[in-house]
Protein backbone atom coordinates (compact mmCIF):
# COMPACT_ATOMS: atom_id res chain seq x y z
CA UNK A 1 0.00 0.00 0.00
CA UNK A 2 1.46 2.95 -1.19
CA UNK A 3 1.15 6.44 0.57
CA UNK A 4 1.67 8.57 -2.43
CA UNK A 5 -1.59 10.14 -3.91
CA UNK A 6 0.04 10.08 -7.10
CA UNK A 7 0.48 6.37 -6.79
CA UNK A 8 -3.25 6.19 -5.33
CA UNK A 9 -6.39 5.52 -8.31
CA UNK A 10 -8.76 7.94 -7.51
CA UNK A 11 -11.98 5.41 -5.53
CA UNK A 12 -14.91 7.44 -4.01
CA UNK A 13 -14.95 6.48 -0.05
CA UNK A 14 -18.33 5.48 1.10
CA UNK A 15 -21.35 6.37 -1.91
CA UNK A 16 -20.74 7.55 -5.13
CA UNK A 17 -23.01 10.10 -5.47
CA UNK A 18 -24.42 12.53 -8.55
CA UNK A 19 -25.84 15.14 -8.89
CA UNK A 20 -29.53 14.47 -9.71
CA UNK A 21 -28.79 11.84 -6.82
CA UNK A 22 -28.52 14.35 -4.38
CA UNK A 23 -31.29 15.95 -5.20
CA UNK A 24 -34.70 14.91 -3.47
CA UNK A 25 -32.54 13.22 -0.20
CA UNK A 26 -33.96 14.34 3.47
CA UNK A 27 -32.12 15.01 6.16
CA UNK A 28 -32.15 16.18 9.16
CA UNK A 29 -30.16 19.46 10.41
CA UNK A 30 -27.57 20.17 12.53
CA UNK A 31 -28.80 23.40 13.96
CA UNK A 32 -24.95 24.38 15.96
CA UNK A 33 -23.35 23.38 12.95
CA UNK A 34 -25.68 25.24 10.21
CA UNK A 35 -25.54 28.28 12.45
CA UNK A 36 -21.89 29.18 11.33
CA UNK A 37 -21.73 32.01 9.32
CA UNK A 38 -20.18 32.40 5.93
CA UNK A 39 -16.00 33.18 6.00
CA UNK A 40 -14.59 35.61 2.96
CA UNK A 41 -11.82 32.94 1.87
CA UNK A 42 -9.70 35.64 0.24
CA UNK A 43 -9.65 37.66 3.37
CA UNK A 44 -8.67 34.12 5.18
CA UNK A 45 -5.60 33.90 3.26
CA UNK A 46 -6.96 31.53 0.58
CA UNK A 47 -5.88 31.81 -3.14
CA UNK A 48 -9.33 32.36 -4.92
CA UNK A 49 -10.24 33.36 -8.62
CA UNK A 50 -14.67 33.57 -8.35
CA UNK A 51 -14.61 32.18 -12.24
CA UNK A 52 -18.02 33.19 -12.55
CA UNK A 53 -17.18 36.50 -12.25
CA UNK A 54 -14.35 36.86 -14.03
CA UNK A 55 -14.54 34.69 -17.27
CA UNK A 56 -14.18 36.78 -20.36
CA UNK A 57 -15.67 37.12 -23.20
CA UNK A 58 -12.26 34.52 -24.80
CA UNK A 59 -13.12 32.29 -21.26
CA UNK A 60 -14.40 28.85 -22.48
CA UNK A 61 -16.71 27.06 -21.36
CA UNK A 62 -18.98 30.41 -21.25
CA UNK A 63 -17.82 32.78 -23.07
CA UNK A 64 -18.05 35.34 -20.79
CA UNK A 65 -19.63 36.35 -16.76
CA UNK A 66 -22.56 35.85 -15.40
CA UNK A 67 -25.16 39.11 -13.78
CA UNK A 68 -25.78 37.36 -10.65
CA UNK A 69 -22.35 35.99 -10.01
CA UNK A 70 -20.61 36.98 -6.94
CA UNK A 71 -17.05 38.29 -6.90
CA UNK A 72 -15.90 36.67 -2.95
CA UNK A 73 -15.52 32.75 -2.68
CA UNK A 74 -17.77 32.90 0.69
CA UNK A 75 -17.73 29.67 3.20
CA UNK A 76 -18.61 28.26 5.72
CA UNK A 77 -16.52 28.74 8.82
CA UNK A 78 -16.25 24.61 9.52
CA UNK A 79 -14.45 24.27 5.94
CA UNK A 80 -11.43 26.65 6.84
CA UNK A 81 -9.09 24.57 8.62
CA UNK A 82 -9.94 21.71 6.48
CA UNK A 83 -8.93 23.46 3.67
CA UNK A 84 -6.19 24.53 4.94
CA UNK A 85 -5.45 21.32 5.15
CA UNK A 86 -5.77 20.30 1.98
CA UNK A 87 -3.49 23.37 0.88
CA UNK A 88 -0.75 22.33 3.16
CA UNK A 89 -1.06 18.38 2.07
CA UNK A 90 -0.70 20.19 -1.99
CA UNK A 91 2.30 22.45 -0.58
CA UNK A 92 4.69 19.78 -0.57
CA UNK A 93 4.48 19.05 -4.41
CA UNK A 94 4.57 23.01 -4.75
CA UNK A 95 1.05 22.91 -5.23
CA UNK A 96 -1.96 24.71 -4.02
CA UNK A 97 -5.63 25.11 -4.13
CA UNK A 98 -7.56 27.87 -5.64
CA UNK A 99 -10.95 28.39 -5.39
CA UNK A 100 -13.29 29.61 -7.86
CA UNK A 101 -16.72 29.31 -6.03
CA UNK A 102 -18.45 28.51 -3.01
CA UNK A 103 -21.63 29.85 -1.32
CA UNK A 104 -23.95 30.60 -4.27
CA UNK A 105 -27.60 32.59 -4.17
CA UNK A 106 -30.23 31.10 -5.45
CA UNK A 107 -30.95 33.94 -8.07
CA UNK A 108 -27.06 33.00 -9.75
CA UNK A 109 -28.27 29.19 -9.43
CA UNK A 110 -30.74 29.72 -11.45
CA UNK A 111 -29.09 31.78 -14.02
CA UNK A 112 -26.36 29.53 -14.19
CA UNK A 113 -28.80 26.83 -14.33
CA UNK A 114 -30.24 28.28 -17.62
CA UNK A 115 -26.30 28.49 -19.20
CA UNK A 116 -26.41 24.42 -18.65
CA UNK A 117 -29.36 23.91 -20.05
CA UNK A 118 -28.86 25.51 -23.19
CA UNK A 119 -25.79 24.12 -23.58
CA UNK A 120 -26.85 20.84 -22.76
CA UNK A 121 -29.39 21.49 -25.48
CA UNK A 122 -26.83 22.08 -28.21
CA UNK A 123 -25.00 19.03 -27.11
CA UNK A 124 -28.40 16.60 -27.63
CA UNK A 125 -29.89 18.21 -29.98
CA UNK A 126 -32.89 18.49 -28.41
CA UNK A 127 -35.13 20.95 -26.93
CA UNK A 128 -34.39 22.18 -23.45
CA UNK A 129 -37.50 20.50 -21.80
CA UNK A 130 -36.33 17.33 -23.35
CA UNK A 131 -35.68 14.95 -20.92
CA UNK A 132 -32.35 13.73 -22.08
CA UNK A 133 -31.40 17.27 -22.07
CA UNK A 134 -32.51 18.05 -18.74
CA UNK A 135 -30.77 15.01 -17.47
CA UNK A 136 -27.33 16.20 -19.46
CA UNK A 137 -27.79 19.39 -17.89
CA UNK A 138 -28.54 17.86 -14.26
CA UNK A 139 -25.09 15.76 -14.38
CA UNK A 140 -23.05 19.16 -14.02
CA UNK A 141 -25.74 21.75 -12.45
CA UNK A 142 -28.40 21.65 -9.55
CA UNK A 143 -31.60 21.85 -11.02
CA UNK A 144 -33.17 25.08 -9.02
CA UNK A 145 -36.71 23.39 -10.23
CA UNK A 146 -36.55 20.79 -8.05
CA UNK A 147 -36.05 22.61 -4.74
CA UNK A 148 -38.78 23.79 -2.46
CA UNK A 149 -38.91 26.52 -0.82
CA UNK A 150 -40.00 25.03 2.24
CA UNK A 151 -37.41 22.79 2.22
CA UNK A 152 -33.83 23.96 3.46
CA UNK A 153 -32.45 20.42 2.85
CA UNK A 154 -33.96 20.53 -0.97
CA UNK A 155 -31.75 23.81 -1.35
CA UNK A 156 -28.92 24.03 -4.00
CA UNK A 157 -25.52 22.45 -3.27
CA UNK A 158 -23.63 25.42 -3.32
CA UNK A 159 -26.32 27.64 -1.52
CA UNK A 160 -25.63 25.86 1.82
CA UNK A 161 -22.02 27.14 2.13
CA UNK A 162 -20.65 23.77 2.37
CA UNK A 163 -19.53 23.44 -1.06
CA UNK A 164 -16.26 24.40 -3.21
CA UNK A 165 -15.51 24.44 -6.69
CA UNK A 166 -11.69 24.43 -6.63
CA UNK A 167 -8.77 23.73 -9.31
CA UNK A 168 -4.82 23.77 -8.61
CA UNK A 169 -2.66 26.39 -9.15
CA UNK A 170 1.81 26.36 -9.05
CA UNK A 171 2.85 27.57 -5.74
CA UNK A 172 5.91 29.74 -7.30
CA UNK A 173 3.75 31.76 -9.64
CA UNK A 174 0.19 30.88 -8.75
CA UNK A 175 -0.26 30.01 -12.53
CA UNK A 176 -3.11 26.76 -13.16
CA UNK A 177 -1.54 23.50 -13.72
CA UNK A 178 -3.85 21.02 -16.64
CA UNK A 179 -6.36 18.89 -14.74
CA UNK A 180 -7.09 17.08 -18.43
CA UNK A 181 -10.07 19.42 -19.22
CA UNK A 182 -11.76 22.73 -18.44
CA UNK A 183 -13.58 23.78 -15.70
CA UNK A 184 -17.71 23.19 -15.51
CA UNK A 185 -17.32 21.26 -19.52
CA UNK A 186 -20.27 19.31 -19.31
CA UNK A 187 -18.97 16.29 -20.86
CA UNK A 188 -17.36 12.71 -19.96
CA UNK A 189 -13.47 14.31 -19.52
CA UNK A 190 -14.50 15.94 -16.49
CA UNK A 191 -15.26 12.66 -14.54
CA UNK A 192 -13.47 12.42 -11.99
CA UNK A 193 -11.76 9.45 -12.45
CA UNK A 194 -11.89 9.61 -16.49
CA UNK A 195 -7.80 9.51 -16.43
CA UNK A 196 -7.83 6.72 -14.33
CA UNK A 197 -10.27 4.67 -16.91
CA UNK A 198 -7.97 5.33 -20.02
CA UNK A 199 -4.73 3.80 -20.93
CA UNK A 200 -2.70 7.31 -20.36
CA UNK A 201 -0.60 6.90 -22.61
CA UNK A 202 0.92 10.54 -23.39
CA UNK A 203 2.75 12.71 -20.86
CA UNK A 204 -0.30 15.12 -21.08
CA UNK A 205 -3.03 12.29 -19.92
CA UNK A 206 -0.42 11.29 -17.37
CA UNK A 207 0.27 14.75 -15.84
CA UNK A 208 -3.83 15.37 -15.53
CA UNK A 209 -3.77 12.09 -14.10
CA UNK A 210 -1.39 13.04 -11.66
CA UNK A 211 -3.10 16.04 -10.98
CA UNK A 212 -6.63 15.24 -9.90
CA UNK A 213 -5.16 12.35 -7.99
CA UNK A 214 -3.52 15.25 -6.02
CA UNK A 215 -6.29 17.61 -5.97
CA UNK A 216 -8.41 14.04 -4.62
CA UNK A 217 -6.43 12.65 -2.37
CA UNK A 218 -5.97 16.24 -0.57
CA UNK A 219 -9.63 16.80 -0.23
CA UNK A 220 -11.08 13.42 0.60
CA UNK A 221 -8.22 13.42 3.76
CA UNK A 222 -9.28 16.98 4.46
CA UNK A 223 -12.91 15.23 5.10
CA UNK A 224 -14.36 16.55 1.95
CA UNK A 225 -16.44 14.42 -0.73
CA UNK A 226 -16.43 14.71 -4.37
CA UNK A 227 -19.05 14.80 -7.02
CA UNK A 228 -18.26 12.01 -9.02
CA UNK A 229 -19.54 13.77 -12.31
CA UNK A 230 -17.06 17.10 -11.75
CA UNK A 231 -13.43 16.85 -10.71
CA UNK A 232 -13.48 20.27 -9.43
CA UNK A 233 -16.39 20.01 -6.90
CA UNK A 234 -16.19 19.01 -3.37
CA UNK A 235 -18.72 19.12 -0.47
CA UNK A 236 -18.22 19.28 3.53
CA UNK A 237 -21.13 18.63 5.70
CA UNK A 238 -23.49 19.36 2.63
CA UNK A 239 -26.17 16.58 1.33
CA UNK A 240 -23.73 14.86 -1.06
CA UNK A 241 -21.54 14.47 1.79
CA UNK A 242 -24.29 12.88 3.80
CA UNK A 243 -25.20 10.46 1.19
CA UNK A 244 -21.71 9.61 0.42
CA UNK A 245 -20.78 8.89 4.22
CA UNK A 246 -23.94 7.35 5.81
CA UNK A 247 -24.32 10.60 8.04
CA UNK A 248 -27.78 11.32 8.78
CA UNK A 249 -27.25 14.76 9.99
CA UNK A 250 -26.76 18.00 7.72
CA UNK A 251 -24.24 20.03 9.03
CA UNK A 252 -24.85 22.96 6.52
CA UNK A 253 -28.13 23.68 4.93
CA UNK A 254 -29.23 27.13 3.98
CA UNK A 255 -26.73 29.66 5.95
CA UNK A 256 -29.35 31.81 8.14
CA UNK A 257 -30.05 35.02 6.77
CA UNK A 258 -27.82 34.34 3.86
CA UNK A 259 -26.00 36.54 2.54
CA UNK A 260 -27.10 40.36 2.76
CA UNK A 261 -28.04 41.08 -0.32
CA UNK A 262 -27.25 38.18 -2.55
CA UNK A 263 -30.87 36.69 -2.58
C1 LIG B 1 -21.86 24.11 -12.02
C2 LIG B 1 -20.81 23.33 -11.28
N1 LIG B 1 -19.65 24.11 -11.10
C3 LIG B 1 -21.38 22.89 -9.96
O1 LIG B 1 -21.09 23.48 -8.95
N2 LIG B 1 -22.21 21.86 -9.98
C4 LIG B 1 -22.89 21.46 -8.78
C5 LIG B 1 -23.17 20.00 -8.80
C6 LIG B 1 -24.12 22.28 -8.53
O2 LIG B 1 -24.55 23.08 -9.35
O3 LIG B 1 -24.67 22.12 -7.40
ZN1 LIG C 1 -19.58 22.97 -7.52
Amino acid sequence: MTSDPTEKPIRHPGKEVSTSDASGARFNVDPATNAEGLVDAAATGFRVWPVYARYTAADAPYFGTFDTALDTVWVREGLVDRLRAADAALAREGLALQLLDGYRPIAFQRELWRWFLAEAARRTGKPEADADTIRLAQRYCSNPAIFKEDDPTSFPLHYSGGAVDVWLVRREDGSPVDMGGIFDDPSDVSTTTWFEDQPCDTAADKAARRHRRLLFWAMIDAGFVNMASEWWHYEYGSRTWCQALGHDRLLYAAPPGGLPGAD
